[in-house]
């Protein structure tokens, strides 16, 4: 094999990605900078903010002195993540464009194109997170090994490439990370795996990248903080899905409380709109079949609070389960359904066709279909599934029990 030193950086724009692009270079790499266009949007004034940030990452590679290329991911993002949204939402599902375009595009399309078109040995992103590979890497930097030898040991090494918090806990994007292929993950460098995001805009103010910085935190087109962030920019795929309107039905008598336009627009632990009502009313169930959304007062209903789910076939970062759960087929470790909420104790049990029964420490509130169910063990991002059954709300189990002591005979005497 000869010289493998020629890295591609995924370049948003954005203040990371241009960080990334610096340290890399820093590090003796060959860079080549790419900006992907993946959805065309006008903003508020009608202007295009993909050109800006296309014109954004063109500025930053002409300061570091790198090739500049961009390429448009529009027509694929539109069948493999789009469309997706639109399948999930007509199950009456909430998706996660974020980690489904990390999937499909960035981690897929993208680096095809960074290894077999452009001819690189490994791509780069902006993104919080650390590989296996990488600490391997700092290993041997310590013993100044050429980057070279780095190279040619990434591809040699067999065992599976792990993916870890990166420093910066707050800034942590493994959960967008969760669905990412092996071989995609072999083949990436987080150059700001050890570096905190106030570091980063540091080194962006030095290195003169003003431009970047002035800009709002640039994201990727969706950046799902909660379910409702995500639901409100999916508002978009509405308009291309046919209305079904429907009751909203009270889950405590199944009093009918009003109409909804269609329950795609409405996802769990939102707060449904319903007129001439006083007090809050939330969502916290729908009926695919009939177009019934459920309802319920008060956004802390324990309607909206359950401790378990199952998800579809699980997606391990590293190919196969833990060890662990291979062999007992339980493993304690950590759950997250949302971006940088807090990590839950849970326990997982592996079914025979690959899907788990996660059973958490704690009742979470609108744990909801079309999510995915990101597992975490001792800082590392074991890998996801989407959500696709919800056990019992809190809600059910107190009917069921007041159910059990109504029909329970009277004590004899
Ligand atoms: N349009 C794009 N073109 C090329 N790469 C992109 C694009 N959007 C995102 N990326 C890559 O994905 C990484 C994560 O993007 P995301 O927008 O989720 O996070 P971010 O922390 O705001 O990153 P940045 O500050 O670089 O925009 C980016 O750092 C960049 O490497």
């Amino acid at each position: 094999m000869g010289l493998v030193r020629k890295v591609v950086c995924a370049m948003s724009g954005g203040v990371d990605s241009s960080v990334a692009a610096l340290l890399l270079k820093r590090r003796g790499y060959s860079v080549i900078g790419v900006f992907m266009k993946n959805w065309d949007s006008l903003d508020e004034n009608g202007v295009c903010s993909t050109e800006k940030d296309c014109e954004d990452a063109y500025r930053v590679c002409q300061t570091l002195d790198i090739p500049f290329h961009h390429v448009s991911y529009v027509k694929e993002y539109w069948n493999d993540v789009f469309c997706n949204l639109l399948n999930e939402y007509e199950k009456g599902r909430t998706p996660n464009p974020d980690i489904l375009c990390n999937k499909y595009i960035k981690f897929n399309l993208f680096h095809k194109y960074a290894i077999n078109t452009l001819g690189c040995d490994a791509m780069a992103t902006g993104h919080y997170a650390r590989t296996s590979l990488e600490d391997e890497e700092v290993f041997r930097q310590r013993r100044a090994a050429p980057p070279v030898t780095l190279f040619r040991d990434r591809f040699e090494i067999r065992k599976p490439v792990r993916l870890f918090q990166g420093a910066d806990l707050a800034k942590d994007q493994t959960f967008f990370l969760s669905q990412v292929s092996q071989d995609a993950l072999r083949q990436t460098l987080f150059p700001l795996a050890g570096l905190t995001k106030e570091f980063v805009r540091k080194m962006a103010a030095e290195a003169g990248f003003h431009h970047v910085l002035k800009k709002k935190e640039v994201t990727s087109m969706f950046t799902a903080s909660s379910n409702h962030t995500i639901h409100h920019y999916c508002v978009s795929s509405f308009q291309y899905l046919e209305a079904k309107p429907g009751n909203l039905v009270s889950i405590e008598d199944g009093t009918v409380m009003g109409t909804h336009k269609g329950w795609f627009t409405l996802t769990l632990g939102q707060r449904a709109r319903i007129g001439g009502q006083k007090d809050a009313w939330f969502v916290v169930d729908k009926d695919v079949l009939t177009g019934d959304v459920f309802v319920a007062p008060t956004t802390n209903h324990p309607a909206l609070f359950r401790d378990t789910i199952r998800t579809e076939r699980f997606h391990w970062m590293a190919v196969d389960p833990p060890p662990e759960l291979a062999r007992t087929q339980m493993l304690e470790c950590h759950f997250r359904f949302i971006h940088q909420m807090p990590l839950i104790p849970c326990t997982v049990t592996l079914n025979m066709d690959g899907s788990l029964w996660i059973s958490l420490s704690q009742t979470v509130r609108a744990l909801t279909p079309g999510q995915f169910a990101v597992l975490y063990k001792s800082g590392e991002c074991l890998g996801s599934g989407k959500i696709i059954q919800l056990g019992p709300t809190e809600h059910t189990l107190q009917q069921g029990r007041q159910r059990l002591q109504q029909s329970e005979p009277e004590a004899p005497g």
